[in-house]
């Protein structure tokens, strides 16, 4: 068996969902569990039907959503050159749905409700695939994963419970694949015991495809991307960028911790805990080689490679009364970043102040300095960008550094980091 990952890219426009069919049609004697994202941008869309809700602006909510759902019934008749197959009133029903949430008066949590809608795009961009590839003979089931993926109720970033989700996956999926060889279900969605349904963090789905790859024992993972394979930076950032062959878990862990934005950085543990190789491979043209991601691969061999994090914030923390910044003084300091949910991408402390680079969230940002400015002074410096070389090369920082102003330099064996303002 083998578990493949299409993104909102790959199923942008009818053409490119015509192209995914092509690339499953190659593979006709494979056991497939396929996991779709929501299409295109449709989760940025619906993001803003949460907000518009939330702030009780209704009629702009409605009016996004009647959108996004234009939208859909226009993808689904393209491809099935039809408005009378049954999967319009699945879509209907899910469309339904997401009316009466909008319809309630908002008493829970924004996280709540923002699962609630957001949750919708993987719903019909799978739905649409799935009647979609039943008529042109690939035969699939169509799998709500709210039925197998349990979570806790931390909305918007919920986790899994493994044991209950595993038996999920034994009872429910397996069988699926003696009536057929291809089931389509949704990534970055799951359900708490109390049928709420929760997202898994964005661009979740390559996760929900190595949670199914893990407890099916899959022989491997295939990730399509409009990309050649996983490169030596983002080729919409950076020229002259290489395509990486093969590398390691441990090394496309870092890269996703830096800030790399192609794999999911929660993606690679359940697939390392079965040695199970993750592919990267372009939709848009399947015989380019891609990228094997697996245990063991030689770093030798290995490109710079280049991590670029932009909206970067970096915020000075300094003792009000010159007292050194110590040990309690900083466990104080992280004990409210971690309260808050702001990961820190880069620190330095220094006599009486902590430097630290994070991600521009104003809510957040002005809640923590509230927060810090009992103990601290606080000054911040915004619109910067994080820029981290793993296997640098001297000549080519300078250049990528030319014309940048450098406020943070950390340098630990072969990865340097430089926060700068251009
Ligand atoms: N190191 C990298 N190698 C390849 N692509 C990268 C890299 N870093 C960032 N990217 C970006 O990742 C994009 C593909 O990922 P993404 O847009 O998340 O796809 P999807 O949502 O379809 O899964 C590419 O278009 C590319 O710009
Ligand atoms: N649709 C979700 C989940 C996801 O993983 O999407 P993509 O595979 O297109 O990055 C998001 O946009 O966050």
């Amino acid at each position: 068996m083998k578990v493949f990952k299409f993104g909102g890219a790959s199923l942008e426009s009818i053409e490119r969902i015509r192209q995914v069919g092509q690339i499953v049609q190659s593979f006709p004697d494979e056991k497939l569990l396929i996991v779709i994202s929501a299409m295109a941008k449709t989760t940025n869309e619906l993001e803003k039907v949460a907000e518009n809700f939330y702030l009780r602006k209704k009629e702009i909510a409605a009016q996004l959503l009647f959108n996004i759902e234009q939208g859909h019934l226009r993808v689904a008749e393209g491809l099935l050159g039809t408005t009378e197959h049954p999967v319009f009133q699945q879509l209907q029903q899910f469309f339904t749905e997401a009316e009466w949430t909008l319809g309630e008066k908002p008493m829970r949590t924004y996280d709540y409700y923002y699962d609630q809608l957001v949750s919708l795009g993987e719903l019909l961009s799978t739905a649409i695939v799935s009647a979609y590839f039943n008529t042109i003979g690939l035969n699939n089931e169509w799998l709500d994963v709210r039925d197998v993926f349990r979570t806790d109720d931390n909305f918007r970033d919920a986790n899994i419970d493994w044991v209950y989700t595993q038996k999920q996956v034994t009872e429910k999926v397996v069988p699926l694949f003696n009536k057929t060889n291809i089931v389509i279900t949704q990534g970055f969605i799951g359900s708490t015991d109390q049928n709420e349904s929760v997202t898994l963090g964005r661009e979740g789905s390559d996760y929900s495809a190595a949670v199914f790859a893990n407890m099916l024992d899959a022989e491997s993972q295939t990730i399509w991307k409009d990309v050649e394979g996983l490169k030596n930076a983002d080729p919409k950032l950076f020229p002259n960028t290489v395509n990486i062959p093969e590398i390691s878990y441990a090394e496309v862990i870092e890269m996703a911790y830096y800030g790399a934005q192609v794999i999911h950085p929660k993606t690679i543990k359940p697939l390392q805990n079965k040695q199970i190789p993750l592919l990267v491979k372009c939709f848009l043209d399947k015989n380019l080689p891609g990228t094997v991601i697996r245990e063991e691969a030689d770093t030798r061999k290995l490109p710079p490679i280049i991590v670029l994090k932009k909206n970067q914030v970096l915020l000075t923390i300094t003792s009000k009364d010159y007292s050194f910044i110590t040990e309690d003084k900083i466990s104080d300091i992280y004990e409210i970043f971690h309260g808050l949910k702001i990961k820190i991408n880069l620190m330095q402390n220094g006599a009486i102040n902590f430097s630290c680079c994070i991600d521009n969230n104003p809510e957040k940002i002005e809640l923590l300095i509230k927060t810090l400015h009992q103990q601290f002074k606080i000054s911040y410096n915004e619109g910067l960008e994080l820029l981290t070389v793993r296997y640098y090369q001297p000549a080519m920082l300078e250049e990528l550094s030319n014309g940048h102003q450098v406020m943070l330099e950390q340098r630990s064996g072969s990865t340097i980091q430089r926060l700068w303002k251009k």
